[in-house]
């Protein structure tokens, strides 16, 4: 049997670093397989995971709980008939709704021989509640679908501030385990303990689901759903479909109070591969400009790794108010993403695409 640990979290939240970090402590000696989703169609991350040891399997240009769903389906029974892992990682693209994806993987449990070992969420600390307002609709899912939830950044926190993004946290998720310190400070042990603990509230949540599976209406039900245990959030998976008119079963639908939306109604992304040689005051003024005006649109994230004049190499990140820029190994194109809404492509092309 092969688990499967879902790693989720909106845009730069730091999937891929903690990903990293469970690659580096708690799965070694494991054959670990990564499936990777990124919502923009220019792959930026797998480059990332190339020296950490294991399969990685890329799958760009849409949303594995939405568009793509199908071909997660497919990747996944190949990964594991392929490579018969111990393990298989997925991360979902930013935008992606944890419980479509769980829901997805719930689905071919039995036929794949896999069984969901946790559902994590990665949330920066400092954007929770900007996030929860702006984007509940994909952020609050992410929260309440997990079985642990890790804060990043949580060392760039004043304890207050800690302290209000735990109860935040603690709203839309009553049960998982929350991780606050700062993860290169706990050991590998420490962290698969708090994945263990969801665990076995993914093994309770089985067994609920199980005690309510028929409700009556006629519609399959997904294997998912909401722990904040209250009922309000009762949703209902149809695979790849979603149904908002009533079924008439007696239980309340709605998706939140947002509505339900795919990520492709509300997010865009731009990308190019780019052969350009960029100064590295010319890419932190750009970055600069993403993050502060509004000249590009909302810009949520931008990443990529591009030539430098004096052909060495530099990769990006952006998150609002946010951006880092490293030096690196040379890749074999420059490539950018920026992922946002309402982005202004014809701007972006302006400063990005010379
Ligand atoms: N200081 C600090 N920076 C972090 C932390 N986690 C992530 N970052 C930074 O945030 C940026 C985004 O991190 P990623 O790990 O790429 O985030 P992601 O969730 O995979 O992002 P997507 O590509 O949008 O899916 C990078 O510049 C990281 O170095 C953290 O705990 N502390």
């Amino acid at each position: 049997m092969t688990k499967v640990d879902i790693i989720s979290g909106f845009l730069g939240a730091g999937k891929t670093t903690f990903i990293k970090e469970l690659i580096a402590k708690v799965f070694q000696g494991e054959k670990v397989v990564l499936i990777e989703n990124e919502f923009g169609e220019i792959g930026i991350d797998s480059r990332f995971m190339q020296n950490s040891g294991i399969e990685v399997t890329e799958m760009n240009s849409g949303c594995i709980c939405c568009t793509l769903v199908g071909d997660f389906a497919k990747s996944l029974r190949q990964v594991v008939d392929e490579f018969h892992p111990d393990r298989v990682l997925i991360e979902p693209s930013g935008v992606g709704k944890l419980s479509d994806v769980a829901a997805a993987v719930a689905e071919m449990q039995e036929e794949a021989h896999v069984e969901i070992n946790s559902r994590i969420t990665v949330v920066d600390g400092k954007k929770a509640r900007m996030y929860m307002k702006n984007f509940g609709e994909f952020f609050n899912n992410q929260i309440e679908s997990a079985t642990t939830i890790v804060v990043s950044r949580s060392q760039m926190m004043k304890e207050e501030k800690l302290k209000e993004c735990v109860s935040l946290l603690r709203e839309h998720n009553k049960e998982a385990t929350i991780i606050t310190t700062p993860w290169d400070q706990l050991s590998g042990d420490m962290i698969r303990e708090a994945m263990d603990h969801g665990h076995s509230l993914e093994k309770e949540l089985e067994e609920e689901l199980r005690a309510h599976e028929h409700c009556g209406c006629g519609h399959e039900h997904g294997h998912d759903h909401h722990h904040d245990h209250d009922h309000h959030h009762h949703e209902h998976h149809h695979g790849e479909h979603h149904h908002e008119e009533a079924c008439g079963c007696g239980h309340d639908h709605e998706h939140g109070h947002e509505g339900h939306h795919h990520a492709d109604e509300v997010f865009t992304s731009w990308g190019i591969q780019t052969v350009h040689k960029f100064g590295r005051k010319e890419l932190e003024d750009i970055l600069s400009m993403l993050s502060t005006t509004g000249a590009f649109g909302t810009v949520l994230r931008a990443k990529g790794i591009v030539q430098t004049e004096d052909d060495s190499w530099m990769e990006f990140d952006m998150v609002p108010e946010e951006s880092e820029i490293r030096s690196c190994q040379p890749d074999y194109t420059g490539r950018i993403c920026v992922i946002g809404t309402e982005l202004k492509t014809e701007e972006l092309e302006k400063v990005f695409g010379k």
